[in-house]
Protein backbone atom coordinates (compact mmCIF):
# COMPACT_ATOMS: atom_id res chain seq x y z
CA UNK A 1 0.00 0.00 0.00
CA UNK A 2 1.66 3.22 -1.04
CA UNK A 3 0.66 6.56 0.67
CA UNK A 4 1.92 9.87 -0.62
CA UNK A 5 1.37 12.39 1.88
CA UNK A 6 2.60 10.13 5.15
CA UNK A 7 1.48 11.61 7.96
CA UNK A 8 4.38 13.01 10.93
CA UNK A 9 3.72 10.43 12.99
CA UNK A 10 5.41 8.20 10.15
CA UNK A 11 8.33 9.98 10.85
CA UNK A 12 10.31 7.87 13.40
CA UNK A 13 9.55 5.03 11.21
CA UNK A 14 12.53 3.70 8.98
CA UNK A 15 11.20 4.30 5.39
CA UNK A 16 10.14 1.53 3.24
CA UNK A 17 11.66 -0.15 0.37
CA UNK A 18 10.36 0.00 -2.77
CA UNK A 19 10.82 -2.28 -6.23
CA UNK A 20 9.43 -2.69 -9.37
CA UNK A 21 7.00 -5.48 -8.21
CA UNK A 22 5.29 -2.24 -6.04
CA UNK A 23 4.60 0.55 -8.59
CA UNK A 24 2.42 0.00 -12.08
CA UNK A 25 4.29 -2.18 -14.77
CA UNK A 26 6.37 0.45 -17.00
CA UNK A 27 4.91 1.11 -20.77
CA UNK A 28 8.03 3.06 -21.76
CA UNK A 29 11.52 1.81 -21.33
CA UNK A 30 13.39 3.05 -24.13
CA UNK A 31 15.66 5.53 -21.58
CA UNK A 32 16.48 2.61 -19.87
CA UNK A 33 17.36 0.24 -22.75
CA UNK A 34 19.40 3.15 -24.19
CA UNK A 35 21.51 3.32 -21.30
CA UNK A 36 22.34 0.03 -21.03
CA UNK A 37 23.36 0.51 -24.56
CA UNK A 38 20.58 -1.66 -26.44
CA UNK A 39 19.85 -0.24 -29.42
CA UNK A 40 16.15 1.30 -29.67
CA UNK A 41 13.50 2.42 -32.65
CA UNK A 42 13.70 5.85 -31.76
CA UNK A 43 15.80 8.21 -29.17
CA UNK A 44 14.19 8.97 -26.42
CA UNK A 45 13.51 12.90 -25.06
CA UNK A 46 13.60 14.20 -21.44
CA UNK A 47 14.42 17.93 -20.64
CA UNK A 48 15.95 19.45 -17.70
CA UNK A 49 13.59 21.84 -16.04
CA UNK A 50 11.02 20.17 -18.04
CA UNK A 51 8.34 21.48 -15.26
CA UNK A 52 8.78 25.14 -14.45
CA UNK A 53 7.90 28.86 -14.91
CA UNK A 54 7.46 28.27 -18.71
CA UNK A 55 4.71 26.58 -17.95
CA UNK A 56 1.17 28.63 -17.18
CA UNK A 57 0.17 25.62 -15.06
CA UNK A 58 3.24 25.70 -13.35
CA UNK A 59 2.86 29.48 -12.69
CA UNK A 60 -0.61 29.04 -11.31
CA UNK A 61 0.92 26.29 -8.54
CA UNK A 62 3.55 29.00 -7.94
CA UNK A 63 1.19 31.79 -7.68
CA UNK A 64 0.00 30.00 -4.35
CA UNK A 65 2.64 28.06 -3.16
CA UNK A 66 6.44 29.65 -2.08
CA UNK A 67 9.00 27.02 -4.12
CA UNK A 68 10.40 24.67 -1.25
CA UNK A 69 6.81 24.61 0.12
CA UNK A 70 6.62 22.77 -2.87
CA UNK A 71 9.35 21.02 -2.75
CA UNK A 72 8.18 19.76 0.53
CA UNK A 73 4.74 18.83 0.00
CA UNK A 74 4.73 15.62 -1.82
CA UNK A 75 1.27 16.09 -3.71
CA UNK A 76 2.41 18.98 -4.87
CA UNK A 77 5.40 18.21 -6.10
CA UNK A 78 3.87 15.37 -7.63
CA UNK A 79 1.65 17.80 -9.15
CA UNK A 80 3.96 20.19 -10.98
CA UNK A 81 6.39 16.95 -11.85
CA UNK A 82 3.10 15.26 -13.91
CA UNK A 83 2.65 18.48 -15.13
CA UNK A 84 5.51 18.30 -18.35
CA UNK A 85 4.12 14.86 -18.95
CA UNK A 86 0.66 15.17 -19.01
CA UNK A 87 0.60 17.92 -21.56
CA UNK A 88 3.85 16.35 -23.59
CA UNK A 89 1.66 12.93 -23.52
CA UNK A 90 3.91 10.31 -25.50
CA UNK A 91 6.39 12.86 -26.67
CA UNK A 92 8.70 12.82 -23.45
CA UNK A 93 10.07 9.37 -22.15
CA UNK A 94 11.06 10.17 -18.64
CA UNK A 95 9.67 12.64 -15.88
CA UNK A 96 12.28 14.01 -13.16
CA UNK A 97 11.00 14.78 -9.79
CA UNK A 98 10.45 18.33 -8.59
CA UNK A 99 12.63 19.29 -5.87
CA UNK A 100 15.86 21.08 -5.74
CA UNK A 101 19.88 20.58 -5.41
CA UNK A 102 19.42 23.03 -2.73
CA UNK A 103 17.76 20.72 -0.44
CA UNK A 104 21.15 18.81 0.93
CA UNK A 105 22.29 22.40 1.75
CA UNK A 106 19.08 22.89 4.29
CA UNK A 107 19.72 19.12 5.33
CA UNK A 108 22.92 20.14 6.33
CA UNK A 109 21.51 22.77 8.56
CA UNK A 110 21.79 25.82 6.37
CA UNK A 111 19.36 28.30 5.73
CA UNK A 112 18.13 28.93 2.05
CA UNK A 113 15.41 30.87 0.42
CA UNK A 114 14.35 31.13 -2.93
CA UNK A 115 14.12 35.16 -3.59
CA UNK A 116 11.64 36.00 -6.42
CA UNK A 117 13.55 37.38 -9.29
CA UNK A 118 17.10 36.47 -8.06
CA UNK A 119 16.93 32.66 -7.41
CA UNK A 120 18.40 30.73 -4.16
CA UNK A 121 19.89 33.25 -1.52
CA UNK A 122 21.70 31.78 1.86
CA UNK A 123 20.99 33.97 4.84
CA UNK A 124 23.92 32.74 6.40
CA UNK A 125 26.23 31.34 4.20
CA UNK A 126 30.12 29.78 5.03
CA UNK A 127 32.37 32.14 5.15
CA UNK A 128 35.40 30.25 6.46
CA UNK A 129 36.75 26.97 8.08
CA UNK A 130 35.22 27.68 11.88
CA UNK A 131 31.79 27.70 10.00
CA UNK A 132 32.01 24.01 8.87
CA UNK A 133 31.23 23.75 12.86
CA UNK A 134 27.72 24.79 11.97
CA UNK A 135 26.82 22.09 9.56
CA UNK A 136 25.49 18.17 10.85
CA UNK A 137 27.35 16.14 11.74
CA UNK A 138 24.86 12.78 10.81
CA UNK A 139 21.95 13.95 8.47
CA UNK A 140 19.36 11.34 8.43
CA UNK A 141 17.80 11.30 5.26
CA UNK A 142 14.79 9.54 5.96
CA UNK A 143 14.19 11.86 8.27
CA UNK A 144 15.21 15.57 7.29
CA UNK A 145 14.43 14.72 3.69
CA UNK A 146 11.57 12.51 3.86
CA UNK A 147 9.45 14.79 1.63
CA UNK A 148 11.59 14.36 -1.47
CA UNK A 149 11.43 10.33 -0.45
CA UNK A 150 7.47 10.60 0.12
CA UNK A 151 7.23 12.81 -3.04
CA UNK A 152 9.29 9.94 -5.40
CA UNK A 153 6.95 7.31 -3.94
CA UNK A 154 3.63 8.97 -4.98
CA UNK A 155 4.84 10.58 -8.37
CA UNK A 156 6.09 6.57 -9.34
CA UNK A 157 2.56 5.15 -8.62
CA UNK A 158 0.78 8.45 -10.04
CA UNK A 159 2.87 8.09 -13.11
CA UNK A 160 1.21 4.78 -13.75
CA UNK A 161 4.08 3.40 -15.84
CA UNK A 162 3.79 5.69 -18.63
CA UNK A 163 7.27 6.44 -18.13
CA UNK A 164 10.36 6.08 -15.66
CA UNK A 165 11.12 8.75 -12.67
CA UNK A 166 14.73 10.42 -12.37
CA UNK A 167 16.06 11.34 -8.52
CA UNK A 168 18.97 13.71 -8.61
CA UNK A 169 21.37 15.17 -6.44
CA UNK A 170 23.61 18.45 -6.57
CA UNK A 171 27.59 17.14 -6.84
CA UNK A 172 29.44 18.00 -4.29
CA UNK A 173 31.29 20.68 -5.48
CA UNK A 174 28.26 22.24 -7.38
CA UNK A 175 26.68 22.44 -3.54
CA UNK A 176 30.11 23.68 -1.58
CA UNK A 177 30.48 26.38 -4.14
CA UNK A 178 26.46 27.59 -3.52
CA UNK A 179 26.85 26.88 0.60
CA UNK A 180 30.00 29.38 1.10
CA UNK A 181 29.03 32.18 -2.28
CA UNK A 182 25.43 32.06 -0.79
CA UNK A 183 23.74 32.29 -4.16
CA UNK A 184 24.65 32.51 -7.74
CA UNK A 185 27.97 34.39 -8.68
CA UNK A 186 29.82 35.64 -11.70
CA UNK A 187 33.12 34.20 -10.41
CA UNK A 188 32.53 31.90 -7.64
CA UNK A 189 35.55 34.01 -5.97
CA UNK A 190 34.38 33.02 -2.69
CA UNK A 191 34.31 29.58 -3.28
CA UNK A 192 36.99 29.56 -5.30
CA UNK A 193 39.56 31.23 -2.47
CA UNK A 194 38.38 28.70 0.01
CA UNK A 195 39.96 25.77 -2.83
CA UNK A 196 43.59 27.74 -2.78
CA UNK A 197 43.71 29.37 0.61
CA UNK A 198 41.88 26.22 2.70
CA UNK A 199 42.36 23.17 0.12
CA UNK A 200 42.43 20.69 3.22
CA UNK A 201 39.06 22.06 4.61
CA UNK A 202 37.69 22.19 1.55
CA UNK A 203 38.03 18.39 1.13
CA UNK A 204 36.56 17.93 4.33
CA UNK A 205 33.68 19.69 3.04
CA UNK A 206 33.20 17.97 -0.14
CA UNK A 207 33.13 14.62 1.68
CA UNK A 208 30.65 15.48 4.06
CA UNK A 209 28.45 16.66 1.20
CA UNK A 210 29.83 13.30 -0.88
CA UNK A 211 28.52 11.63 1.97
CA UNK A 212 25.14 12.68 2.43
CA UNK A 213 24.40 12.86 -1.56
CA UNK A 214 25.46 9.02 -1.34
CA UNK A 215 22.84 8.56 1.35
CA UNK A 216 20.28 10.82 -0.25
CA UNK A 217 20.58 8.87 -3.85
CA UNK A 218 20.23 5.32 -2.51
CA UNK A 219 17.35 6.53 -0.54
CA UNK A 220 15.81 7.84 -3.82
CA UNK A 221 16.26 4.59 -5.44
CA UNK A 222 14.21 2.43 -2.51
CA UNK A 223 12.01 4.91 -2.58
CA UNK A 224 11.15 4.62 -6.73
CA UNK A 225 13.85 6.62 -8.31
CA UNK A 226 14.36 4.50 -12.26
CA UNK A 227 17.29 6.90 -13.02
CA UNK A 228 20.04 8.94 -11.07
CA UNK A 229 21.39 12.82 -12.08
CA UNK A 230 24.35 14.80 -10.53
CA UNK A 231 24.57 17.83 -11.51
CA UNK A 232 27.59 19.42 -11.25
CA UNK A 233 26.68 23.09 -12.86
CA UNK A 234 29.87 24.88 -11.90
CA UNK A 235 32.13 21.94 -13.52
CA UNK A 236 33.30 24.25 -15.71
CA UNK A 237 34.35 26.83 -13.51
CA UNK A 238 37.10 25.14 -12.08
CA UNK A 239 40.11 24.76 -14.30
CA UNK A 240 41.21 20.87 -15.23
CA UNK A 241 43.66 20.61 -12.21
CA UNK A 242 41.20 22.22 -9.47
CA UNK A 243 38.65 19.70 -11.25
CA UNK A 244 41.03 16.62 -10.84
CA UNK A 245 41.50 17.67 -7.29
CA UNK A 246 38.19 19.12 -6.18
CA UNK A 247 35.58 17.38 -8.12
CA UNK A 248 36.27 14.43 -9.92
CA UNK A 249 37.18 12.35 -6.63
CA UNK A 250 33.83 12.99 -5.05
CA UNK A 251 31.70 12.40 -8.42
CA UNK A 252 33.79 9.00 -8.90
CA UNK A 253 32.95 7.93 -5.28
CA UNK A 254 29.17 8.43 -6.10
CA UNK A 255 28.20 5.93 -8.50
CA UNK A 256 30.54 3.56 -6.71
CA UNK A 257 29.06 3.63 -3.08
CA UNK A 258 25.59 3.84 -4.45
CA UNK A 259 25.91 0.64 -6.52
CA UNK A 260 27.54 -0.90 -2.92
CA UNK A 261 24.73 0.40 -0.79
CA UNK A 262 21.91 -1.00 -3.24
CA UNK A 263 23.69 -4.09 -3.67
CA UNK A 264 23.31 -4.85 -0.13
CA UNK A 265 19.16 -3.87 -0.38
CA UNK A 266 18.39 -5.55 -3.25
CA UNK A 267 20.54 -6.72 -5.92
CA UNK A 268 18.02 -5.22 -9.03
CA UNK A 269 18.24 -1.66 -7.33
CA UNK A 270 21.93 -1.90 -8.22
CA UNK A 271 21.94 -1.86 -11.72
CA UNK A 272 19.80 1.93 -11.84
CA UNK A 273 21.36 4.07 -14.42
CA UNK A 274 23.10 7.11 -13.30
CA UNK A 275 23.71 10.14 -15.53
CA UNK A 276 26.98 12.86 -14.66
CA UNK A 277 26.29 16.59 -15.91
CA UNK A 278 29.32 18.59 -15.57
CA UNK A 279 28.21 21.56 -16.74
CA UNK A 280 31.40 23.43 -19.24
CA UNK A 281 34.03 20.56 -18.33
CA UNK A 282 35.22 19.97 -21.73
CA UNK A 283 38.26 18.98 -20.50
CA UNK A 284 36.72 16.29 -18.07
CA UNK A 285 34.86 14.14 -21.17
CA UNK A 286 38.20 11.94 -21.49
CA UNK A 287 38.31 10.75 -17.81
CA UNK A 288 34.83 11.16 -16.73
CA UNK A 289 34.34 8.69 -19.48
CA UNK A 290 37.30 6.22 -18.25
CA UNK A 291 36.31 2.89 -17.41
CA UNK A 292 36.87 3.67 -13.74
CA UNK A 293 34.15 5.90 -13.49
CA UNK A 294 30.90 4.21 -13.59
CA UNK A 295 28.09 6.55 -14.81
CA UNK A 296 26.11 4.96 -17.55
CA UNK A 297 25.15 8.33 -19.34
CA UNK A 298 26.91 11.73 -19.86
CA UNK A 299 25.00 14.65 -20.46
CA UNK A 300 26.45 17.20 -22.25
CA UNK A 301 26.12 21.18 -22.22
CA UNK A 302 25.90 23.24 -25.88
CA UNK A 303 29.42 23.66 -26.33
CA UNK A 304 30.50 20.21 -27.13
CA UNK A 305 30.16 19.07 -29.94
CA UNK A 306 28.42 15.77 -30.48
CA UNK A 307 31.22 14.25 -33.06
CA UNK A 308 34.13 15.27 -30.92
CA UNK A 309 32.07 13.62 -27.56
CA UNK A 310 31.60 10.54 -29.13
CA UNK A 311 35.07 10.54 -30.17
CA UNK A 312 36.24 11.47 -26.85
CA UNK A 313 34.29 9.20 -24.82
CA UNK A 314 34.61 6.12 -27.09
CA UNK A 315 31.36 4.50 -26.65
CA UNK A 316 31.69 4.19 -23.34
CA UNK A 317 28.95 6.08 -22.43
CA UNK A 318 25.64 6.84 -23.76
CA UNK A 319 25.93 10.48 -24.22
CA UNK A 320 22.58 13.36 -23.56
CA UNK A 321 21.77 16.70 -24.65
CA UNK A 322 22.61 19.14 -26.28
CA UNK A 323 21.04 21.74 -28.08
CA UNK A 324 21.31 24.93 -26.90
CA UNK A 325 18.11 26.09 -24.90
CA UNK A 326 18.39 29.46 -26.92
CA UNK A 327 17.18 26.97 -30.08
CA UNK A 328 13.50 27.40 -28.59
CA UNK A 329 13.35 31.00 -29.43
CA UNK A 330 14.15 30.00 -33.10
CA UNK A 331 10.96 29.72 -35.67
CA UNK A 332 9.68 25.90 -35.34
CA UNK A 333 11.00 24.72 -38.98
CA UNK A 334 14.67 25.96 -37.79
CA UNK A 335 14.03 23.92 -34.59
CA UNK A 336 13.03 20.58 -36.94
CA UNK A 337 16.01 21.43 -38.72
CA UNK A 338 18.77 21.75 -36.02
CA UNK A 339 17.34 18.58 -34.24
CA UNK A 340 17.99 16.29 -37.62
CA UNK A 341 21.71 17.79 -37.80
CA UNK A 342 22.27 17.14 -33.85
CA UNK A 343 20.51 13.62 -34.14
CA UNK A 344 22.63 12.68 -37.26
CA UNK A 345 25.54 14.26 -35.43
CA UNK A 346 24.77 11.73 -32.42
CA UNK A 347 23.62 8.95 -33.91
CA UNK A 348 20.31 7.74 -33.37
CA UNK A 349 19.94 3.80 -32.96
CA UNK A 350 22.11 3.80 -29.91
CA UNK A 351 23.38 5.31 -26.60
CA UNK A 352 22.02 8.71 -27.26
CA UNK A 353 19.68 10.77 -25.05
CA UNK A 354 17.86 13.87 -26.67
CA UNK A 355 18.05 16.68 -23.74
CA UNK A 356 18.97 20.14 -23.96
CA UNK A 357 22.34 21.28 -23.43
CA UNK A 358 21.07 22.95 -20.09
CA UNK A 359 17.51 23.57 -18.66
CA UNK A 360 14.59 25.48 -19.62
CA UNK A 361 14.08 29.10 -19.54
CA UNK A 362 11.30 31.04 -17.88
CA UNK A 363 10.25 33.01 -20.96
CA UNK A 364 10.37 29.79 -23.57
CA UNK A 365 7.37 29.21 -25.57
CA UNK A 366 5.96 26.10 -24.16
CA UNK A 367 5.05 25.34 -27.88
CA UNK A 368 8.42 25.37 -29.33
CA UNK A 369 9.27 22.58 -26.60
CA UNK A 370 6.16 20.53 -28.43
CA UNK A 371 7.69 21.62 -31.74
CA UNK A 372 11.63 20.24 -30.51
CA UNK A 373 10.02 16.66 -28.97
CA UNK A 374 8.17 16.08 -32.11
CA UNK A 375 11.23 16.98 -34.30
CA UNK A 376 12.87 14.21 -32.28
CA UNK A 377 10.92 11.60 -32.40
CA UNK A 378 9.70 12.10 -36.14
CA UNK A 379 13.26 12.68 -37.27
CA UNK A 380 15.05 9.82 -35.18
CA UNK A 381 11.93 7.56 -36.50
CA UNK A 382 13.22 8.67 -40.11
CA UNK A 383 16.96 7.75 -39.72
CA UNK A 384 16.21 4.75 -37.72
CA UNK A 385 13.81 3.02 -40.41
C1 LIG B 1 21.98 24.80 -10.07
C2 LIG B 1 20.67 24.09 -9.81
C3 LIG B 1 19.65 24.52 -8.91
N1 LIG B 1 18.63 23.59 -8.95
C4 LIG B 1 18.95 22.61 -9.86
C5 LIG B 1 20.24 22.89 -10.36
C6 LIG B 1 21.02 22.01 -11.32
C7 LIG B 1 20.62 22.22 -12.72
C8 LIG B 1 21.06 23.52 -13.31
O1 LIG B 1 22.28 23.71 -13.50
O2 LIG B 1 20.18 24.35 -13.57
C9 LIG B 1 18.17 21.42 -10.21
C10 LIG B 1 16.71 21.54 -10.33
N2 LIG B 1 15.89 22.57 -9.96
C11 LIG B 1 14.60 22.25 -10.24
C12 LIG B 1 14.56 20.93 -10.74
C13 LIG B 1 13.24 20.21 -10.94
C14 LIG B 1 13.06 19.21 -11.90
C15 LIG B 1 13.02 19.64 -13.35
O3 LIG B 1 14.13 19.73 -13.94
O4 LIG B 1 11.92 19.78 -13.90
C16 LIG B 1 15.88 20.49 -10.84
C17 LIG B 1 16.42 19.18 -11.40
C18 LIG B 1 13.42 23.09 -10.03
C19 LIG B 1 13.58 24.55 -9.95
N3 LIG B 1 14.53 25.23 -9.25
C20 LIG B 1 14.30 26.58 -9.35
C21 LIG B 1 13.14 26.79 -10.15
C22 LIG B 1 12.52 28.14 -10.48
C23 LIG B 1 12.18 28.87 -9.22
C24 LIG B 1 10.75 29.31 -9.01
O5 LIG B 1 9.78 28.62 -9.37
O6 LIG B 1 10.64 30.37 -8.43
C25 LIG B 1 12.68 25.53 -10.52
C26 LIG B 1 11.46 25.21 -11.33
C27 LIG B 1 15.10 27.62 -8.67
C28 LIG B 1 16.57 27.49 -8.70
N4 LIG B 1 17.27 26.45 -8.17
C29 LIG B 1 18.61 26.64 -8.42
C30 LIG B 1 18.76 27.87 -9.12
C31 LIG B 1 20.07 28.46 -9.60
C32 LIG B 1 17.48 28.41 -9.26
C33 LIG B 1 17.12 29.76 -9.82
C34 LIG B 1 17.17 29.76 -11.28
C35 LIG B 1 15.82 30.07 -11.83
O7 LIG B 1 15.13 30.91 -11.25
O8 LIG B 1 15.49 29.44 -12.85
C36 LIG B 1 19.67 25.71 -8.02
Amino acid sequence: MLYGNMVSNDIAKPYPVYTDQDFPPLKNDLILRVARGESVERVPVWIMRQAGRYLPEFREVRAQHDFFTICRNPSLACLVTLQPIDRYAGLLDASIIFSDILVVPQAMGLEVQMLEKKGPHFPDPLVDPTHLARLKTKVDIETDLRYVLEAITLTRQKLDGRVPLFGFVGAPWTLMAYMIEGGGSKTLSKAKAWLVKWPEESKDLLQRITDVVVDFLVAQVKAGAQLLQVFDSWAGELSPSHFATFSLPYLKQIPLRVRAALRDVNPDLASTPMVVFARGAHYALESLSSPNIEYDIMSLDWTIDPVDARRRTGGRVTLQGNADPSLLYAPKETIKQEVATMLEKFGTKERYIANLGHGMYPDHDPEHLRAYLEAIRDESIKLNS
